[in-house]
């Protein structure tokens, strides 16, 4: 396999500072992996874009507009799955081809997943480091958002980071600062004034060593702001990026993931809420470290911390060592947590069941015949 400069890309001289896959991501341990199941003329790549069937995609050699073979389509709708930027795919440019062609996606790592309006999760940004909560001083801050927003990072597997943007807008932001500090034991909070580039560079530090990064929160947070400034000035490539998918139709897709120049890349989701995030649950004990902590001294290992005699997080509450909101969103969480879990199983065992059924009609009608 080779990582070289595929001369079959003709993609004119589009030498820049990130032409390498490794400033988008692309590791040793990646390389290694890839070299065991892959051969040539078989390439690493990182989708910068996906839309529908087709999907921008960065290559050692270029950016390229890529489709699924027909064995990979097929494998990604029994999986039920559908790419998005951060995906690390195998593919193959052959000669004469204008498309790339995608033979297989690699084993997605921590990601940031939405729950569809049909429950399913969807992946909206791949293979994390590290998720920025992007929240505005001017309105948007509130400590039970970043609580729910924390303890589903902690779950994603990425490494939460919260940035309190507009730091300028509020008289009072070292206050909040503090307060945000407060619910978020052992996560950096950083506060940004983008325009003035104000802590801009300690948010491109989090992503040092070719780390990738998403920024999610609330519409007018401030995201693209911040995008702007770490890629500095006129850095970033504007407009979408217009194709047809071979079929006659056109598909816009925009240009989702993007490499910085000090290292490292940040993919912007729009329109992504803080809720959702993270299909394998949240983590409620890191999240709320100091209850993990008291809960380990209550009597009764599954101990609600309700009503229940010897309950250490009760009588922490009760002593005052404990604040009442942060207890009430704990709880709450945990509620919220466990009615998800249901519903994940009872869609799991209908969708086992359906499949049953299906298979032995179709036993049947075979017999018959
Ligand atoms: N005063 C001030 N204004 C800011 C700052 N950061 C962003 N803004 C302004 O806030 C508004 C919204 O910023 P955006 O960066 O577009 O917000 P966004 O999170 O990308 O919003 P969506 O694209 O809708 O998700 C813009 O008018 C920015 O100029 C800041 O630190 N200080
Ligand atoms: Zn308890």
């Amino acid at each position: 396999m080779t990582l070289s400069a595929n001369p079959l890309a003709g993609l004119g001289p589009a030498v820049n500072a990130f032409e390498n896959l490794s400033t988008f991501g692309w590791t040793s341990p990646h390389d290694l992996a890839f070299r065991a199941r892959f051969g040539p003329p078989v390439e690493p790549g990182r989708v910068v874009a996906a839309s529908r069937g087709l999907a921008l995609v960065r290559t050692a050699s270029g950016e390229r507009l890529c489709t699924p073979s027909g064995r990979m389509r097929e494998r990604l709708l029994a999986d039920d799955l559908t790419l998005c930027a951060g995906d690390w795919i195998a593919l193959r440019l052959d000669p004469g081809d204008t498309r790339g062609r995608m033979v297989d996606l690699l084993e997605r790592g921590p990601s940031l997943t939405r729950q569809g309006p049909d429950g399913r999760p969807q992946c909206l940004a791949a293979n994390l480091d590290v998720v920025f909560l992007v929240m505005g001083l001017d309105r948007d801050c509130n400590a039970a958002r970043l609580e729910r927003f924390l303890a589903l990072a902690w779950g994603s597997g990425a490494r939460p980071v919260v940035v309190l943007t507009k730091v300028d807008l509020n008289d009072r932001a070292e206050a909040f600062a503090a307060d945000m500090r407060g619910v978020a034991p052992g996560v950096q909070v950083l506060e940004v004034c983008a325009p003035a580039g104000q802590g801009v560079a300690r948010v491109g530090a989090c992503l040092q060593g070719g780390l990738t990064g998403v920024l999610t929160g609330s519409s007018g947070a401030g995201k693209s702001t911040l995008l702007n400034a770490l890629l500095g000035e006129d850095a970033r490539p504007t407009g979408a990026v217009r194709a047809s998918d071979g079929r006659g139709r056109h598909t816009t897709t925009r240009r989702e993931l993007f490499p910085l120049p000090g290292g490292g890349c940040l993919i912007e989701t729009p329109g992504v809420r803080e809720v959702g995030l993270g299909a394998e649950g949240a983590d409620l004990d890191t999240a709320f470290s100091e209850i993990a902590a008291l809960a380990a001294r209550c009597r009764f290992r599954d101990c609600a911390h309700g009503a229940e005699p010897g309950c250490a997080v009760r009588e922490a509450l009760d002593q005052g060592l404990l604040g009442g909101d942060r207890y009430g969103h704990y709880l709450q969480l945990r509620r919220e947590v466990a009615f998800e879990a249901a519903r994940g199983d009872e869609r799991l065992w209908r969708e086992r069941e359906d499949k049953w059924r299906r298979i032995s009609k179709a036993q049947k009608s075979l017999r018959k015949r």
